[in-house]
Order: C-alpha cells, then sequence, then structure tokens
C-alpha cells in the first residue's frame, strides 16, 4: 500500500460530496445485503448459451464454464471482501470531445486518488445522514458507513494528463457496490471540470503556438473559489505558463506572474505623490537622485524624435545635470512645458521661441502626466521588472512614450524593462504599432533589444480571437487570458459518465435510443496504437484476458457500434492505458502520483505526438476509438440479448 496520501486539496470534498441518491441507493444495497455482495450471479436466461461460451471463452468476461453450465447458482454472500469471486467495476468515460474538437486532456485524477485514499465519514456526518435519510432507515446502516473505507476499492486509470478520446475508460473503480457507489458523484465531479479546463488550455496553447507565454489570469472570473483555484492547476498542466492566482502558486508551485491594474496608472495624479525620487544603478554602484528629471528628459527626447528637424527655433534646456539641445519646439505642448518649466532652465537665446512654442501644441504633449507619474513609480518598486499597462488614457499618443521613456531612464541605470500590457483596443494593430516603435528607439538610441520589448495582450480573449490576431498579425509575445478559459465559457461542462460495467463478474450494458449512450461492458483493457511515424494510430479496448495487441501483428479494430466501419492496424509501438493507481487491498504495484510539473509535461508531450488533422479547429480528424473483433462480438450479443424485442399490431 502506499504511503500516506493527503487529503485532496479542497477540504469541501468529503465523502458527503456526493448526490442524495447515492446514499439512499447505499441503504437499499446495505438493506438487501447486496452492499458486499460477492455472489456469483450467472444467470443468462436469454442467451443462446452456445454463441456465449465461444465467445467468452476467449474473451473470458465470464468464466464460461458457468455459460456451459447454464446455471443460476445463487446468491452467497461474503461480508468481509470484496475480492473473493467477483467485484462490482464502474467505468468513467465521457462520450463526445468538448469544444467541437477531436482530443481532451485526462486531469484531476490526483483529487480522486486523495479522496479515496481519505475516505472515511466523521461521526458528524454520519449523523447528518442519518438525519437526511427517512427515520425509517435501521441503525445498521449507520454501523455500517462508520466502517467502510476504500481499502476494498481498487482504481485503474489513464495517467494524468494524458489525451484521451471518448468512451474509452479513464478509470476503471473496483468494489463492493454500495461504497463505488458513494463515488460516483465526487469522482464525475473531480474530473469534470479539470479535464475540461486542462482542454480548454491546451486548446489556448494549441492557437497561440509554442513560442508565447500563455498567463492565466482568471481568478476573479472563476466560478468559485474551487473554480478559481482549479482554472489555475489544470491550466498549467494544459499548457499554460503561469498564473495570477497567488494561492495556485503556494499550494501547487505554479509560476507567478502579473502586470499591475488601471487603478494603479489612475491613481496618481501629480510627481508630487513620488517622495523617494533616487534610484541605485543596477550594479549598486551609483545612484540616480532625480529618477524622474532623467525619464521627463527622455520623454522630451523622445518627442523630438518625431519632429522634423529642419524646422524653428533652437532651444537648449537643462535639467539640473542634464542638457538638451532642442531642434524642434513647434511640438511642445502646454500641459508637459507647465510641468516642466519650474525645472527648466531655458536658454537666453532660445526662449522666446520656447515660449512660443508652449501655444503651438503638438504630439509630445499627448502623454499623460499622471500616468507617466504612474509608471515611474512602478519602475521605482521594480526596476528589474518594470512592466506597464498602456492604454489607461492612449496606448500610442500616451502609454507608449511613456512607457519608453520610463525604460530608457532604467536602461540609463543598466536596467532592462520587461514590457508592456495592452488591455483593449485592437490588439493586432496596437502591437505592431508598439513594436515599430520600440524597434524605431532600438535604432536611434542604440539600445540593445529594445526592439525586443515585451508586449502582452489580454481583454476578452480567447481561441477565436487568438486565431484572429494570428491570421492579420501581430506582436504579442504573452497574453493574459482569463475569463473565456477559467469559465470554458465555449462549452460548460463535460459530459463524464460513471457506468456499471459488471457485477459479481457479470458483464453489464446500459442500452439507449442515442447509439453513442451505449455503454461498453465488462472489465476492459486499453491500449493505444502508434503507427510507422510515431503519431497515436487508434486506441482499442478488449477483454480482460484476451492477449494484448503486439508490436508489427496486424489487428483488427473495429468501431464499437458501427459494423461497417473497421481497420487492421500493425501497431509500431503498444501503449497500455490503464494502471493501477489505488491497490484496494490486493498490495499491488501502484503508479507514483506524480508531480504537478511533471503531468504537465506528460500532456505537452503528448499533444505534441498528435497527427495535425485530430488537433485543428477547423473540422478536425475524429481520432479512432475501437474495440477488438471479439469484444464487438460480444457487445452486440449482449445488447441484443438485454433489448426487448418489439411487437408490431
Ligand atoms: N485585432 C483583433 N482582431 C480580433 N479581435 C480583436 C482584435 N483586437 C482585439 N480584439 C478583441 O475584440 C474585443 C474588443 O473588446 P471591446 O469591444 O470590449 O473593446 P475594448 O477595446 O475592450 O474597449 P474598451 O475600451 O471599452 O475596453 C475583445 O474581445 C478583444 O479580445
Ligand atoms: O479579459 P479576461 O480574459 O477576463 O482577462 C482578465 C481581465 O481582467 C482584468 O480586467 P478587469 O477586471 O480590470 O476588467 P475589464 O478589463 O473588463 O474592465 C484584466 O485587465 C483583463 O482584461
Ligand atoms: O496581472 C495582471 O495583469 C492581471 C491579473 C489578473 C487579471 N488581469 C490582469
Ligand atoms: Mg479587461
Amino acid at each position: 500500500m502506499a504511503a500516506a496520501i493527503d487529503g485532496p486539496t479542497n477540504p469541501m470534498v468529503t465523502p458527503l460530496l456526493t448526490d442524495l441518491y447515492q446514499f439512499t441507493m447505499a441503504y437499499a444495497y446495505w438493506k438487501s445485503a447486496k452492499h458486499n455482495d460477492r455472489a456469483v450471479y450467472l444467470f443468462a436466461p436469454l442467451f443462446n448459451r452456445f454463441t456465449l461460451s465461444s465467445i467468452f471463452d476467449s474473451l473470458n468476461c465470464i468464466s464460461s464454464l458457468h455459460f456451459h453450465l447454464g446455471l443460476l447458482i445463487n446468491t452467497t454472500t461474503y461480508p468481509e471482501r470484496s475480492d473473493r469471486i467477483g467485484a462490482t467495476r464502474f467505468d468513467l468515460y465521457f462520450r463526445k470531445n468538448p469544444f467541437g474538437g477531436e482530443y481532451t486532456v485526462f486531469a484531476g485524477l490526483e483529487e480522486c486518488i486523495k479522496l479515496i485514499a481519505n475516505f472515511r465519514f466523521t461521526e458528524d456526518e454520519i449523523s447528518f445522514i442519518q438525519a437526511s435519510l427517512p427515520s425509517s432507515c435501521e441503525v445498521g446502516f449507520y454501523d455500517y458507513l462508520r466502517q467502510i473505507d476504500c481499502s476494498d476499492v481498487e482504481i485503474h486509470a489513464i495517467s494524468e494528463g494524458s489525451v484521451v478520446f471518448p468512451k474509452i475508460p479513464l478509470m476503471r473503480i473496483e468494489g463492493p457496490v454500495a461504497v463505488v457507489q458513494l463515488l460516483e458523484t465526487p469522482l464525475v465531479n473531480l474530473i469534470n471540470y479539470a479535464s475540461l479546463v486542462a482542454t480548454n488550455a491546451a486548446r489556448h496553447r494549441f492557437v497561440a503556438g509554442k513560442s508565447k507565454l500563455l498567463l492565466e489570469f482568471g481568478l476573479r472570473r472563476a466560478q468559485g473559489p474551487d473554480g478559481g483555484i482549479g482554472a489555475s492547476k489544470y491550466c498549467y498542466m494544459g499548457g499554460f505558463d503561469a498564473t495570477s492566482n497567488v494561492a495556485a502558486g503556494k499550494l501547487f508551485g505554479i509560476p507567478l506572474r502579473g502586470t499591475h491594474s488601471h487603478a494603479f496608472v489612475s491613481s496618481f495624479m501629480s510627481s508630487d505623490e513620488i517622495t523617494e525620487k533616487s534610484l541605485k544603478n543596477s550594479d549598486g554602484s551609483n545612484v540616480c537622485e532625480d529618477f524622474v528629471s532623467l525619464v521627463q528628459a527622455w520623454l522630451i527626447k523622445l518627442e523630438l524624435r518625431n519632429l522634423d528637424m529642419e524646422e524653428t527655433a533652437y532651444v537648449a534646456l537643462s535639467f539640473g545635470e542634464v542638457h538638451f539641445w532642442f531642434y524642434d519646439v513647434v511640438a511642445m505642448k502646454k500641459l508637459i512645458l507647465y510641468r516642466l518649466v519650474d525645472m527648466v532652465e531655458v536658454e537666453k537665446e532660445g526662449y522666446d521661441a520656447f515660449m512660443r512654442s508652449q501655444l503651438l501644441g503638438g504630439i509630445f504633449g499627448e502623454t499623460n502626466q499622471s500616468e507617466l507619474v504612474a509608471f515611474i513609480s512602478y519602475a521605482l518598486a521594480f526596476p528589474k521588472n518594470f512592466l506597464a499597462l498602456v492604454d489607461t488614457y492612449d496606448v500610442m499618443r500616451s502609454g507608449i512614450p511613456n512607457f519608453c521613456a520610463v525604460s530608457l531612464a532604467l536602461y540609463d541605470l543598466g536596467y532592462k524593462a520587461l514590457g508592456v500590457r495592452l488591455d483593449s483596443g485592437d490588439l493586432a494593430y496596437l502591437s505592431c504599432e508598439s513594436r515599430k516603435f520600440f524597434q524605431a528607439i532600438e535604432k536611434e538610441f542604440k539600445v540593445t533589444d529594445f526592439g525586443k520589448t515585451g508586449i502582452t495582450a489580454s481583454n476578452d480573449l480567447n481561441e477565436e480571437t487568438l486565431d484572429a490576431l494570428n491570421k492579420q498579425g501581430h506582436e504579442i509575445d504573452a497574453f493574459g487570458i482569463g475569463t473565456h478559459l477559467v469559465t470554458c465559457y465555449a462549452q460548460p461542462a463535460l459530459g463524464v459518465v460513471f457506468k456499471l460495467v459488471e457485477i459479481n463478474n457479470q458483464p453489464r450494458i446500459k442500452l439507449s435510443e442515442d447509439v453513442s449512450k451505449v455503454s461498453i461492458p465488462c472489465k476492459k483493457r486499453c491500449y493505444r496504437l502508434y503507427g510507422k511515424e510515431g503519431y497515436p494510430l487508434v486506441d482499442i479496448m478488449t477483454g480482460e484476458n484476451e492477449p494484448p495487441p503486439k508490436v508489427g501483428v496486424r489487428i483488427l479494430c473495429r468501431h464499437p457500434f458501427n459494423e461497417s466501419k473497421r481497420a487492421y492496424v500493425v501497431p509500431q509501438r503498444v501503449e497500455e492505458l490503464l494502471k493501477c493507481f489505488w491497490p484496494g487491498r490486493s498490495g499491488i504495484y501502484t503508479e507514483e502520483l506524480l508531480p504537478l510539473k511533471a503531468i504537465r509535461e506528460r500532456c505537452i508531450n503528448q499533444l505534441g505526438q498528435m497527427r495535425s488533422d485530430h488537433m485543428r479547429r477547423l473540422n478536425p480528424t475524429p481520432y479512432k476509438v475501437s474495440v477488438s473483433a471479439k469484444l464487438y462480438d460480444f457487445i452486440h450479443f449482449l445488447w441484443l440479448n438485454e433489448a426487448p424485442v418489439g411487437e408490431l399490431q
């Protein structure tokens, strides 16, 4: 048995986190002594014995002997153990890939194992169940609940972070029927959103491209605290690089990233608010006593860069130690001059022209001074990590020049600014314009790599907008994505289901008018078959005791429900999908629960291995999910035997 496993991340995940009907069913199982029922209940009055026995001889889902005998062997109860003769088996799977895609990322397994490993009722919980069930329920049931745990339950599952497909069991849960029944709701709950949001993240990653930094910014818009924490964990698993969610950073070690908000920018009004203006050089060798003036000086220099150098008067300004010669003052606007005038000594010969120019206006004056002050304050607080939100007033007329002035001043002191965030407007256009501005500065002022200054974009981004941005061409390096990502706006739930596939070794099938809802019975083995080029070709389910597919040996893979769909596959690699993650009392080898980072790597690798036509957004090719010929025959035999024959009158 594995070492002690912590409880679920969310303390609300307890044995009570289930639907009432699981308790009423558990009571009814208990009342009819079926909760631990170990009978070999082999009864197939409608079955064609000859056919069934020949199918089962090889499939071995049920001992063929019993069918030869055609016996109803009556109930024998082994109340203390579930694994004597038979077991109850449920498959947890989904029927359709989300978001119109053809793949899903399996997530949430670790939390399931944490629940199972710690599954015990407290006295308080038992009292509550007792108060919630009809008073006619016998007290012996509560004694039964008192002693149950999951030591008799076995979990086989696909590794978390794997790319998975409809109908293939993600988990097989075996154990006493009453206990496993209680697990249905929490397990489905733990897998559903986790897999959905991990898939959503993977899809956003696919559109954004490998080289982009993806930041999950969804906490404020997530569906409650658990939605927010889960989103951060599973978006990271699905390929995001970092989160803004601090609690998730602490809980799971996810890298934290962030910028600042519009409120920070608009909270500043004047440079008087900056009381400490000094900033040390990055190497600590020197101190710039007035970083504010240095920035102001750079702003003026930047503005001049845009002006016609031939024109008008000559002015020389000096700000303390720093001297600038302006060949054009026409574009100087009132605002900035008013702000500067007390700091500026205008040399005699240029004075008149300088004052005249105040009235003329121009590009320079467009920058918003309170925004500049906000940027300066942020840079003084984080000189090594300066990143500015540049769309509070006007991106190109204010935010970008202000950012550049601050960054260039930082550069003078040996720091390199991280970049800007755009949070409104045409993100493609603004990113391209910003990039041009950065490149022009690199060229003109010989600032190494300034052209590569980072551009982060946010604002209601989703797969579609990422795709549109790609088509238009953009210069964005990082995307901050919230609402659409974490709420799974495009599809709010993944239809994960939990279906009984075998009880006491007897296969069960759930029929439906809708063929896609027919369950695949029996304890199964599942394999992924890889082709010559290294891509996964098909997933195949077989009966538990069928020989596994072999490398280089042709195997017939059949669509589980469509007779005409089948293909021979010669696998170059065979991977068994279901592994034991909770051995119950068998104590056999259990897969380790890997750290989140390792699961993320698995996820990224597996997504990278998929053939591109399965991954594309528009009309992706369905990945083939199949059954062996024997399992196919068995499913259909069982189907015919379970479905009543209609009568026409
Ligand atoms: N180039 C683009 N192509 C396609 N969609 C874009 C592009 N640029 C931005 N978008 C998207 O267009 C939408 C614009 O949102 P909205 O209409 O709220 O405007 P806004 O720029 O946010 O304005 P506001 O100043 O009111 O915040 C967002 O979802 C954004 O992601
Ligand atoms: O747009 P999302 O994908 O949800 O990304 C997160 C958003 O959250 C913040 O907005 P804020 O809460 O300030 O609201 P607003 O931008 O809608 O005004 C941020 O500026 C992003 O725009
Ligand atoms: O850090 C950010 O920029 C951020 C964080 C959460 C939401 N929006 C933006
Ligand atoms: Mg926004």
